[in-house]
């Protein structure tokens, strides 16, 4: 694509000369990291919480780039470059949004993939990348090809791979979607955090469904308050996203609120607990999962699906009304409910044999919601014990610590306080934080080493008890200061109870 017509307005609004050589040239890429920077590239400096990554148009000049996409203040702090007065001045173009600008490039460069797709938004504190994955799964056993961008990684027939953000920023998103739509896909289901929709991370993208899950404390590191956190989720629900449905958790507080201010035709509502869209009755709860009655707007079936837990059941709600609205026959979806067990990570049983005395479970829980809801989802199945073993994150909200050390005290019978990725923060500091919240009755065991933690849990748990071991589900990796080792709490588990035995 020629840079002239990629720029499009923003050339107008910008102030550029319209007749620099460098508008006439092909672009080859886009990309918002002057290190990776190839030649042919447009280089968009995106202002961050470090740096104006608009400062660094000199070296992404120097790689090569055709143009340097930049906020005014650096557009201004560029101009005293003696490069400009040269005979070949660089091309460094100011955009007073550059959010906007960047999805906007971004969706241009790659032709509106979400255009062409029809595109599936999950939000909400937890159960974005449950939900997305068993919609994914619904459609792909109806025969529809999707792609699934979200926590664990981006995939579709054939492809996989992992994710640096639940959301990707727009050069990576527009691109991700074009190439879906080179191998087929019809949908794109994807998980839409509060961080991107804060960002404009995908401006330009349009949903035909878009589910709110919950809003329940994290991320306060990130957004003001709560009031603020909601105000980025519901972005996803305004017009310029949302044109179809919008499938809206009635258990959830925020998303009752959610609900009154959208117009009541776009809306279908989904709970566990009381009459709406979607709901259950005749609910059976059993080890091996959960089965009932299904009402929805297209009629009621039996289900079974072997997803445990409360909280599970309103994902499935949520990913049926979404296969419903796009067109799946719920006949079609009660049939293949048995068939989805899970995602990595999330209530992830770990057993080496066949007679394993005790229950360990991973679960993903790293905000005081889901840790409450996996303890009690938990709780029917364990004859014994209890024994929690978790952590926190460094670098991230630190008022849910204690919030967290409380709700384990409170509903775990034995706690292991432990790491989860300390980050740069003082391993040390974050326990404190989390026993803060402990009561004095409590006398938590305190483990920052988190393998000794695990093999401490399960060496000793009699038969019948269960380790639940939350906050790291899926990942593979622990990040101390600034270096990430590899670390998975499920072989972790798996070496310990090779020792037991
Ligand atoms: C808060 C946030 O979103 N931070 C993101 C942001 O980092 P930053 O603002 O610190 O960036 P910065 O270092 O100031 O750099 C600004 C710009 O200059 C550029 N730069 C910088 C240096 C240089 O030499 N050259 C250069 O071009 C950078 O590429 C960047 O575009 O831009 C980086 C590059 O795109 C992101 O990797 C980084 O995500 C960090 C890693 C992060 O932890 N994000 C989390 C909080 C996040 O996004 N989470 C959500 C929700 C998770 C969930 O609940 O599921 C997610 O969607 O993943
Ligand atoms: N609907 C739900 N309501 C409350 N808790 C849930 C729900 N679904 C899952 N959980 C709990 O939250 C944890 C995270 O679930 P999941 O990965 O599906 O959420 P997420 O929204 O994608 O999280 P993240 O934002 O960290 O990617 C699970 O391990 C489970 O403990
Ligand atoms: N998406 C979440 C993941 C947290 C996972 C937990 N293991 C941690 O590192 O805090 C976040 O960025 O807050
Ligand atoms: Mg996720």
């Amino acid at each position: 694509m020629q840079l002239r017509k990629l720029l499009g307005e923003l050339l107008a609004t910008s102030g550029e000369l319209p007749n620099h050589p460098a508008l006439e040239a092909e672009v080859k890429g886009l990309t918002t990291n002057s290190l990776a920077v190839q030649p042919g590239d447009v280089f968009i400096g995106m202002p961050g919480t470090r740096v104006d990554g608009g400062d660094f148009w000199q070296s992404a000049i120097a790689a090569g780039a055709i143009a340097a996409v930049v906020s005014p203040q650096a557009a201004e702090k560029a101009k005293s470059d003696p490069a400009f007065q040269s005979e070949n001045p660089p091309l460094v173009i100011p955009s007073s949004d550059m959010a906007q600008t960047c999805a906007q490039l971004a969706t241009t460069f790659y032709h509106s993939p979400a255009q062409k797709l029809k595109m599936i938004g999950v939000t909400g504190t937890n159960g974005k990348t449950t939900t997305t994955h068993l919609i994914e799964y619904l459609l792909e056993r109806s025969g529809k090809s999707s792609a699934l961008l979200g926590t664990l990684y981006t995939r579709w027939k054939g492809f996989q791979q992992t994710a640096l953000h639940t959301t990707p920023f727009p050069v990576e998103l527009q691109h991700q979607l074009k190439s879906a739509i080179d191998v087929g896909c019809d949908f794109a289901v994807m998980e839409v955090s509060s961080h991107a929709l804060a960002q404009g991370r995908t401006l330009g993208c349009e949903f035909e469904v878009a589910v709110f899950t919950n809003l329940t404390q994290d991320h306060l590191d990130f957004h003001r308050d709560m009031d603020d956190y909601f105000a980025a989720k519901a972005l996803l629900f305004d017009s310029g996203y949302l044109k179809g449905k919008a499938i809206v958790n009635l258990d959830d507080a925020y998303g009752k609120k959610l609900v009154e201010k959208l117009n009541p035709k776009s809306v279908w509502t989904y709970s566990t607990q009381e009459k709406a869209d979607l709901c259950t009755s005749n609910l059976q709860y059993e080890s091996d999962g959960v089965s009932g009655t299904l009402h929805t707007p297209m009629g009621d079936a039996a289900f079974k699906s072997p997803l445990i837990g409360q909280f599970n059941l309103a994902n499935l709600l949520a990913a049926v009304g979404a296969a419903l609205h796009s067109g799946l026959e719920l006949s079609a979806i009660v049939e293949a409910l048995p068939g989805f067990s899970g995602v990595p990570g999330r209530m992830e049983q770990v057993q080496i044999k066949p007679d394993q005395d005790i229950s360990v479970i991973v679960d993903y829980a790293h905000t005081p919601d889901s840790l409450e809801n996996m303890l009690k989802a938990s709780r029917p199945f364990i004859s014994g014990q209890m024994i929690c073993v978790f952590g926190c994150g460094g670098d991230r909200d630190r008022t849910k610590r204690p919030k967290m050390g409380n709700i384990a005290a409170t509903l775990a019978d034995q706690v292991i306080v432990t790491s989860d990725n300390p980050r740069t923060e003082d391993p040390e500091q974050i326990l404190k934080d989390v026993v803060a919240g402990i009561p004095d009755t409590v006398n938590p065991t305190v483990i920052a080493d988190r393998a000794v933690a695990i093999k401490t849990a399960i060496m000793q748990a009699k038969p019948g008890d269960g380790v639940l071991i939350a906050g790291k589900g899926h990942e593979d990796y622990q990040i101390l200061g600034t270096e990430k080792i590899h670390f998975d709490d499920r072989e972790q588990a798996r070496a310990a109870l090779s020792d037991r035995y």
